[in-house]
């Protein structure tokens, strides 16, 4: 079950919102909305969110980020549709109901910290405990908690104005932490800090994410970002939903124009990893087979490669066409199948890092996955055309 949902939200803004939304549906354009004194800020949006994901929603100013990040947390009524939260309708609660749904599942992090400045950084990461009516002796314990996972442990006692922006948004992190939720809503949670700051908060939250396993819908209106970050990534564009997908099913298949135009400059090398370039193998031949049948294989279905592995398909090696056949002739029939060991990378291994060494490499990669299995493999050709995209000087780290 995913743990939050959104079913076919509207938000449209303006006297008696209702009607936008029949217009819409009816097939009136955002501009007709518009003369007729209506802002539609989201329109039919739907999407699932599991547990433990990073969910991003992209798009630029006035795409309607924000607006649905109201709606799920309950800040707006949605003018349409549903916000389901471990089942429960946000849409149909009211008052204490929602208050609970809001305080017991949904933390928030804000772009400008909405730090309190006269209240020490412990307070202030204790501020929604207070509120809550939680003992003091707990809410210390648990800002204590937060801050310590932010990284902020010995700073409780010192005031806001004494951190480095960086650290101010560690605070509010470790406030949205010591509510407890599981779901943690992000908006520009970072746009406001400088750009190595951000990126060290962004390692820090995929650390988070993986050692508290919380379910983080993370907005922003930069793109770098929501490829770092997101599992997946919800596309906005004038109040809808354009495509949702992984970083690398928005970069290889776009679902429109305007998606292929706004990611057509992103640094592929970096986003891409092994497992999104590679090739699954039809064939792989046992290390206990000689270079017969390899070579057999090879001939009949005109393989570039075939990998070899063991019987529990951890690969050994790879053999490829002009050597087999060569060793047949040869009659070099005996041969070891582990002749040529071939290099292994693992399936997240960036793109990037494939291509230091390209140039130099002779055989095609073999991909593994976290049990070392045979995954995939990349042959030398795909390597050399992602080289030609992407200059050495520009993929090196
Ligand atoms: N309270 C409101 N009343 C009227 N219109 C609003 C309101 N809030 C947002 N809008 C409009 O809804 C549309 C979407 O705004 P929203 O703030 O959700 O976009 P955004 O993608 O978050 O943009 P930004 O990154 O600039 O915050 C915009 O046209 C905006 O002007």
């Amino acid at each position: 079950m995913p743990l939050l949902a959104a079913e076919h939200l509207y938000k449209i803004f303006g006297r008696r919102p209702q009607r936008g939304v029949e217009a819409l549906r009816n097939g009136a354009t955002r501009a007709e909305l518009r003369a007729d004194g209506l802002t539609p800020a989201v329109i039919d949006a739907s999407f699932e969110v599991s547990p433990g994901e990073i969910f991003v929603v992209m798009g630029l100013s006035g795409s309607g980020k924000s607006t649905l990040i109201r709606m799920i947390n309950g800040l707006h009524p949605a003018t349409a549709g549903e916000v389901v939260i471990e089942g429960e309708n946000l849409s149909a609660l009211k008052g204490e109901a929602l208050r609970r749904v809001r305080r017991e599942k949904i933390s928030m992090v804000f772009q400008h910290f909405a730090l309190l400045p006269h209240r020490t950084v412990g307070e202030n990461a204790a501020y929604g405990l207070k509120v809550q009516g939680m003992s003091r002796s707990d809410r210390e314990a648990r800002a204590d908690r937060a801050l310590e996972m932010v990284g902020l442990k010995g700073w409780g006692e010192s005031l806001p104005g004494e951190l480095s922006g960086g650290m101010q948004q560690r605070v509010g992190l470790a406030r949205a932490l010591a509510a407890e939720t599981d779901i943690l809503l992000m908006d520009e949670a970072f746009s406001a800090l400088d750009p190595l700051i951000r990126r060290e908060m962004q390692d820090q939250l995929v650390d988070l994410q993986q050692r508290l396993d919380k379910t983080i819908v993370f907005i922003t209106h930069d793109l770098n970002e929501a490829m770092r970050l997101g599992d997946r990534i919800a596309m906005m564009r004038d109040g809808r939903i354009e495509q949702i997908g992984t970083a690398e099913q928005i970069l290889n298949d776009p679902s429109s124009n305007y998606v292929a135009q706004f990611v057509q400059d992103v640094d592929r090398a970096k986003v891409l990893t092994a497992g999104a370039v590679m090739e699954r193998p039809e064939y792989v031949i046992g290390a206990e087979q000689g270079p017969q049948q390899a070579h057999k294989l090879i001939r009949e279905h005109q393989l570039d490669a075939l990998p070899v592995v063991r019987r529990d398909r951890t690969p050994v090696g790879v053999v490829l066409p002009g050597e087999i056949a060569a060793a047949v002739r040869d009659g070099r029939t005996d041969l070891p199948l582990t002749e040529r060991s071939a290099s292994t990378v693992t399936l997240d291994t960036p793109l990037a890092d494939l291509l230091a060494d390209a140039a130099r490499r002779t055989s095609p990669l073999l991909v593994v996955d976290d049990q070392g299995r045979l995954a995939g493999l990349i042959p030398q050709v795909t390597l050399l055309t992602a080289l030609s995209n992407h200059p050495a000087e520009e993929v090196s780290r």
